[in-house]
């Protein structure tokens, strides 16, 4: 059987993205240029795990050759190393849709991060990242992809020299893999090595020894092969045949990440449902932790058939976990929509969230400092259940860790919090912003230090969220120290605080009607503050009113038309504040003091003065009375 061969080569650039891409691969001083091999062998294997999932409903592209393999082939003369694969294959379209473009959504992130850093080449990136098919340009000088797709009768070849523009052209099908694709490499002088048996063999080993599919490697083109993986499945093997770098090195294929992974969980369940699990936490923060659709990356086989990455394996928050659940009980030949809304699925879900986080108890428990490594890197992400998963709150409660005014460099949990009550604390105190200095200086928590009231410092935005449903732990609510009364006076001063100096009542009574009516339409009420023992004012939320930092993020998001105006709180033992109290005749400096102390408050919260104009001209008032 042969095709038209005919047709010239069609000549297509490369989309500009792609082009810069390939300048810096070969510009690349990336030291660790062996990554392509993992590259190019994990496409292979996705094909071949594409293939094989379409094989279930139609199996005649299986054809006479059922078996899954890669194939390594090298040329030390030619300078020249094939990798060949009986996967899905692609068609002339499908190469000029993906070789021409960049699909790889990890290397759209690592362009975005170029992007960002103005186009600096940082070789740590490419590391981190992995670039995918394109990486092949970092060893050869000239690339070939010959291809056939299952199930066509046409053959075509993929052809680069990775500066600017590629060609496609039919080919005969002599020329191509009977089913799948041969990645041809001609390599640059300084990479022959990768031509060599004890190059790609150590390569292979190191890096892909785990993929599902086996690879066999060929000395020389017309050489006998040698099975240099065996293509098992790792996560089938029971724990005590697998060695910490079998599953250092499964992870990295697995989960195209490039650190090692912080924790291993490998389990099988038995019981209602059957399914093997392999699962790790990283040891660094994925790129797209942050991203706003929140992808997660867990991997769903069915009886050692790839099915999808898109499942919901797992609940949002923890989409930082990488690696794979294998199914006995889903049945292969249901669609991948069907199969995510099924209970065998939701019953996958239900059991694997549960017994990570149980994991994760444990190993807090028996391992604090690599916990608390964990936590540093995704307890953001984790936060987010405790907004999301009711069912699982108080587990994921267990598992949080805290900085606070009492935690200096370490982390607390909420049982340390309750082991440290105070007498007559009603109350979890915390106190949500964007920056732990400035929280942790907060005038706010004065009167909670002076009781030495321990108060959660919350610097992540999803604690602005958790915080508002009603969460409590061991019946104790948590309380936002910017909102409302606190009733602080049912709790004694610690011992080394002295009494805060009362104001003659009168005339601060007196101060705080002229405020009042000096600061209506700013703030909904001033009043003493319970909360202020050295400085002099602040602001918090009204009782009944949301915590002033989600507040302004609400409504600078758009959510909310306004903010509700908030109460000013006064120390009446402060110094400033005692003068004015008794100042008298002097309205025009009053309204002016009044003012600038709710500005000085609004500044302490990290906002701006709410007239700057207004502001200055107060100040500069100021100013010159001073100095006259
Ligand atoms: N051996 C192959 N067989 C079939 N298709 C391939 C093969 N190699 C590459 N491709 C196609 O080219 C595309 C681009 O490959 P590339 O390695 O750049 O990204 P990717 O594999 O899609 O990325 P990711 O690993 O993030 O899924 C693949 O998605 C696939 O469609």
């Amino acid at each position: 059987m042969t095709t038209e061969t005919a047709a010239p080569p069609e000549t297509h650039a490369f989309e500009a993205d792609v082009s810069k891409l390939l300048h810096m691969m070969v510009h690349s001083v990336y030291s660790d240029r062996d990554v392509f091999l993992r590259e190019l062998i994990s496409n292979a294997a996705d094909a071949c795990e594409k293939l094989r999932y379409e094989g279930i409903a139609t199996p005649a592209l299986l054809g006479d050759d059922p078996h899954p393999r890669i194939s390594l082939t090298l040329d030390p003369d030619q300078g020249r190393l094939t990798i060949e694969d009986n996967g899905i294959g692609m068609t002339a379209a499908d190469m000029g849709e993906t070789l021409g473009t960049i699909a790889r959504s990890g290397t759209k992130a690592f362009m975005d991060r170029l992007a960002a850093d103005a186009g600096k080449a940082d070789s740590q990136l490419i590391g981190q990242f992995g670039v995918g098919f394109y990486s092949a340009f970092m060893v050869a000088r000239e690339v070939e992809v010959f291809s056939r797709r299952a199930g066509t009768d046409a053959a075509a070849c993929w052809r680069s020299d990775g500066l600017g523009t590629y060609t496609i052209a039919p080919v005969d099908l002599t020329e191509a893999p009977p089913r799948g694709t041969r990645v041809v490499l001609h390599l640059l002088d300084d990479a022959k090595s990768y031509a060599e048996r004890f190059t790609v063999e150590r390569i292979v080993k190191a890096q892909s020894g785990h993929v599902p599919v086996p690879i066999t490697l060929l000395e020389k083109p017309d050489a006998e092969g040698n099975l240099v993986a065996d293509g098992a499945a790792l996560w089938l093997k029971p724990r005590s045949e697998i060695s910490e770098e079998d599953y250092a090195d499964f992870y990295r294929s697995v989960a195209g990440q490039y650190d090692k992974p912080a924790h291993t969980i490998h389990y099988r369940a038995e019981g209602r449902y059957e399914y093997s699990v392999l699962t790790f936490i990283p040891q660094s923060k994925p790129f797209d932790l942050f991203d706003p659709d929140r992808k997660g990356h867990i991997k769903l086989y069915v009886r050692r058939v790839f099915i999808t990455d898109e499942a919901p394996v797992l609940p949002r928050y923890l989409r930082f976990v990488r690696g794979l659940v294998d199914s006995t009980d889903l049945p292969l030949n249901m669609s991948r929509e069907m199969i995510q809304d099924s209970p065998v699925l939701a019953a996958i879900q239900k059991g694997v969230t549960g017994r990570l986080l149980g994991e994760l108890q444990k190993l807090a428990d028996s391992d604090g400092d690599a916990y608390l490594q964990i936590w540093e890197n995704f307890g953001a992400v984790l936060k987010e259940g405790l907004y999301e998963d009711f069912e699982r709150r108080e587990a994921l409660l267990g598992l949080a860790r805290f900085k606070s005014t009492r935690s200096g460099d370490g982390w607390r949990s909420l049982k340390d919090y309750v082991a440290d009550l105070r007498e007559n604390q009603t109350a979890i105190y915390y106190a949500t912003g964007n920056d732990l200095d400035r929280l942790s200086t907060s005038p706010q928590l004065e009167g909670f230090r002076a009781r030495g009231i321990e108060v959660l410092l919350l610097p992540d935005q999803v604690d602005n969220f958790w915080t508002t449903v009603g969460v409590d732990h061991e019946g104790k609510p948590f309380k936002s120290v910017t909102q409302g009364g606190t009733d602080l006076t049912l709790i004694p001063l610690s011992d080394d605080t002295e009494a805060p100096v009362q104001a003659d009542s009168d005339a601060v009574d007196g101060f705080l009607a002229f405020a009042r009516n000096a600061l209506a339409g700013a703030v909904s009420d001033v009043r003493v503050s319970e909360r202020l023992t050295s400085s002099a004012v602040c602001l918090v939320a009204p009782e009944s009113g949301m915590d002033r930092q989600l507040e302004k993020l609400l409504a600078s998001a758009g959510q909310l038309p306004q903010a509700a105006l908030p109460i000013l709180e006064i120390n009446p033992g402060h110094a400033l504040i005692q003068k004015l109290a008794v100042v008298e005749d002097a309205d025009e400096l009053k309204a002016d003091l009044a003012h600038l102390l709710l500005d000085q408050a609004r500044i302490a919260d990290g906002e701006q003065p709410s007239d700057a104009r207004a502001f200055a001209e107060r100040l500069d008032r100021l100013m010159r009375r001073a100095v006259d």
